[in-house]
């Protein structure tokens, strides 16, 4: 049971004052600064509904400050769909690896997504410019006005043309899912004026890049993926200025997409090893994607000039064959765990885009989009290679083409990746 000790560890921000530490540092420690004073080493699972209070005047008060501005204080959070500190220990340590006031955890990436879409647009700010590709159902739930918004879709070039008076958000994904295609995020957020620039940082991590720092005034992250990191728990988390988040926390009070405190407990220990991991799996990815951009099955390879544990791959064969094919690596959507994951975008994770704007987004039918784990390299390579099928003899040697993933395979030829510099 996690003590309502008036330490505060439900306040977001609760650490932040601490001076700057490391990111290794910060993965390890944030949002457990208080455990030791508690007499604590493994941070406590709160998983009360509701807490009792003698003083309801108080309570009132505190329910009008929350409901109206987001606020929280250093009481217990009153019910469960307003705070729970387990969770609040996660959003403390993520807003510190962004390098962000705040961060407001939610139910998956997707409610995360929702949350901010609703914040702008009951500020009648219902107009968002986009750029494509994004995971395939933020595109859905873009294009599809689901909770009301209205999508422009733009190339980077186009972000300052396209804004509104009535803009409330540009969206970005860099690197992209699937195509790894990477954005100068710098200059984005200089196209974005006075309008907040939202940044999916699901696939780089704030170990590979921390987009607040460029300009981005929302982080946002499937949490499922690389913070989890052992694909057992669902989660999403917007890492912003608490401004933003008082607004963010509004509306997960009203609409109730929390997350679960064991989940924010997954989580946060997840957080603990993320630098290792990402910087081992980036190695392993770094490593096939140079092997595939020499392999004459494989016809594009897509990997980032900031490296990371995704590659893409366009195969000259067929797609489904290599899906069915892998046994070592798990044939299934997602990514970001310990194990390998492949999958075939076009089928399942942007599936739900219109095929027409699916290809004019890079996301070829023959690409294939894996994730890699923390396997031995060599096991990964003999499965991948096996999938791949018999090698014909007429057909000419790849290529990789894409001056991002060019230039990423240029700088995995050299063993180099971001995460090991
Ligand atoms: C339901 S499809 C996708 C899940 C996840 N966001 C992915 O890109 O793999």
């Amino acid at each position: 049971m996690e003590a309502n000790t008036g330490t505060a560890p439900h306040t977001p921000s609760a650490d932040s004052a601490s001076p700057s530490r490391a990111l290794a540092t910060e993965a390890v420690h944030a949002g457990r600064d208080d455990l030791a004073e508690m007499g604590l080493h493994a941070p406590p699972i709160d998983l009360s509904t509701t807490y009792p209070s003698r003083d309801s005047r108080g309570e009132a008060a505190r329910i009008d400050a929350f409901a109206a501005e987001g606020l929280v204080d250093d009481g217990p959070p009153i019910y469960a769909r307003l705070g729970n500190p387990t969770v609040a220990r996660f959003e403390t340590a993520l807003a510190r690896l962004e390098g962000t006031e705040s961060a407001v955890a939610f139910a998956s990436g997707m409610a995360a997504l929702t949350a901010v879409l609703l914040v702008r647009g009951s500020a009648r700010l219902r107009h968002v410019v986009a750029v494509r590709p994004l995971y395939g159902c933020s595109d859905h739930l873009l294009s599809a006005g689901l909770v009301g918004t209205e999508v422009t879709w733009v190339d980077p070039e186009g972000i300052a043309d396209a804004i509104r008076p009535d803009t409330g958000l540009v969206m970005v994904e860099s690197p992209a899912n699937p195509t790894l295609a990477e954005l100068d995020l710098a200059e984005v957020a200089r196209a974005c004026g006075t309008v907040p620039l939202l940044a999916d940082n699901t696939f780089a991590t704030p170990v590979l890049q921390r987009p607040a720092e460029s300009g981005a005034r929302l982080v946002l992250h499937s949490a499922t993926k690389f913070l989890g990191g052992h694909g057992d728990v669902l989660g999403g988390v917007v890492a912003c200025d608490e401004e933003l988040a008082r607004g963010l926390r509004q509306v997960r009070f009203a609409t109730g997409g929390v997350l679960h405190p064991l989940a924010g407990y997954l989580l946060l220990r997840g957080l603990s090893t993320l630098p290792v991991r990402v910087r081992a799996a980036s190695a392993n990815a770094a490593e096939l994607a140079r092997r595939l951009a020499a392999d004459p099955r494989v016809e594009r390879v897509h990997y980032p000039r900031m490296g990371g544990a995704m590659v893409a791959f366009e195969v000259r064969g067929d797609p489904h064959g290599v899906i069915a094919g892998v046994r070592l690596i798990t044939p299934a959507v997602s990514l970001g765990s310990v194990d390998s994951l492949i999958q075939h975008p076009a089928s399942i994770s942007h599936r739900v885009v219109d095929v027409e704007d699916r290809r004019a987004a890079g996301v070829s039918d023959r690409l294939l989009r894996m994730s890699c784990g923390l396997e031995d390299v060599d096991d990964l390579w003999r499965d991948l290679d096996r999938a791949l099928g018999p090698v014909p003899v007429t057909i000419r040697a790849p290529t990789a083409t894409g001056t991002a993933a060019a230039e990423g395979l240029r700088g995995a030829a050299r063993g180099r990746t971001a995460a090991a510099n």
